[in-house]
């Protein structure tokens, strides 16, 4: 049980967040939700409901201490300057700021303590790239903002946690023509070690085996196909494991995913964003969680995007903004931890 409610960001007003966000407070009870609070324009959110036809009940709320009372009459929100127009599958580029704000602050209410986890409800990357927004994702734009407001370096890292395959991508939101270039020693190192750390403190696994994958085909089949499993990863993984660290690999990504083969380590840490991001969606669309590591603050969101296809149909699937709730919950209460 956690004693603070959970800060939920709007994500993009335009998508399916808020439609999802209405469902699981509608389904608190049987579902056994821990409390929480969104960030957005409530008249917004008014006009989104009754477009839907959804009675949800919200209030109004200014201080983080009282939702404790408000939570189980109401979904309560806390508003915004921003003020967004109700047009579900239309991105506007002018609810940019608005879509920011709400995740500014929920980071101030995770980081002061007053809410208990951030969770985030997706974002469109392109409108906000049009806005000027300088940052990949929420991810990276997480990692900076705690590292400004804390004075301490943060290095963020993505992990998709689902029922069977924990995977995090070792670089992110970057062309994949990059990737041979941004995959470092340095970062692949810093990885482990944060994915190691938060496996053992936020989701209670005392020693957790770590398989990594290769970049190359065959994992790079000695050589032949690539040289990075030889030259970059495996010195990275033969120094982590003199450390006492329990990390197979480097493996071909194509064979390590299959359920023998996940029954064998608790996290894979892949080299780039859809090596890892493919697996834990094609296995688990609906319950993975998308969750970064290396944070002072724990945060939690839906694995999927801001699907404007469906928006406003109310067909949406709201399970996987369940399952960040209930994650980011278990994760801030130790629960994992027994
Ligand atoms: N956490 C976040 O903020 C994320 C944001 N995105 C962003 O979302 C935008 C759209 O991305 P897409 O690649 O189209 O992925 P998407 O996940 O939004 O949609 C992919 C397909 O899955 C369906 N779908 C997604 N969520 C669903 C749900 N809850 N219930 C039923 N069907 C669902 C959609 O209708 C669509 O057909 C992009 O701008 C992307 O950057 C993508 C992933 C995560
Ligand atoms: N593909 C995952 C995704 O786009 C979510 O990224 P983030 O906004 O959580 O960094």
């Amino acid at each position: 049980m956690i004693e603070r409610p959970l800060a939920v960001s709007c994500g993009d007003p335009s998508g399916i967040g808020p439609e999802l966000l209405f469902r699981a407070y509608m389904r608190r009870e049987k579902l056994g939700l821990p409390p929480f609070a969104i960030l957005c324009d409530p008249d917004f959110l008014d006009a989104r409901a009754s477009r839907m036809g959804l009675a949800v009940p919200m209030r109004g709320f200014s201080e983080w201490s009282e939702t404790a009372s408000i939570f189980p009459d109401a979904l309560p929100v806390m508003a915004l300057k921003a003020r967004f127009d109700d047009c579900p599958r239309e991105p506007l580029i002018a609810h940019a700021a608005g879509i920011i704000e709400s995740i500014d602050r929920g980071v101030d209410a995770a980081l002061s303590g007053e809410a208990s986890a951030l969770v985030t409800l997706p974002i469109a990357k392109a409108p906000l790239y049009e806005a000027g927004f300088a940052f990949p994702g929420h991810t990276e734009y997480l990692g900076a903002l705690a590292e400004k407001q804390t004075g301490h370096a943060a290095t963020p890292v993505m992990m998709l946690a689902g029922p069977g395959l924990k995977a995090v991508p070792v670089t992110i939101h970057v062309p994949i023509s990059a990737v041979p270039g941004l995959l470092t020693g340095e970062l692949l190192e810093e990885t482990l070690r944060i994915t190691h750390q938060d496996l053992q403190t936020r989701f209670g696994i005392p020693k957790p085996r770590i398989a990594v994958s290769g970049l190359n085909p065959h994992a790079g089949e000695s050589g032949k196909m690539g040289r990075e499993e030889i030259e970059l990863i495996e010195p990275v993984l033969a120094r982590l494991r003199q450390e006492g660290m329990e990390i197979a690999g480097p493996l071909p990504a194509d064979t390590m995913f299959h359920e023998r083969a996940r029954a064998g380590y608790d996290v894979a840490v892949c080299m780039y964003h859809d090596q890892a991001l493919i697996a834990a969606k094609a296995l688990a669309f609906d319950e993975t969680v998308n969750v970064t590591l290396g944070l002072p603050f724990i945060r939690t969101s839906p694995d999927h995007g801001t699907a404007f296809d469906i928006a406003g149909k109310g067909i949406a699937r709201e399970d996987s903004v369940v399952a960040a709730l209930k994650m980011a919950a278990d994760m801030a209460s130790g629960s994992f931890s027994s």
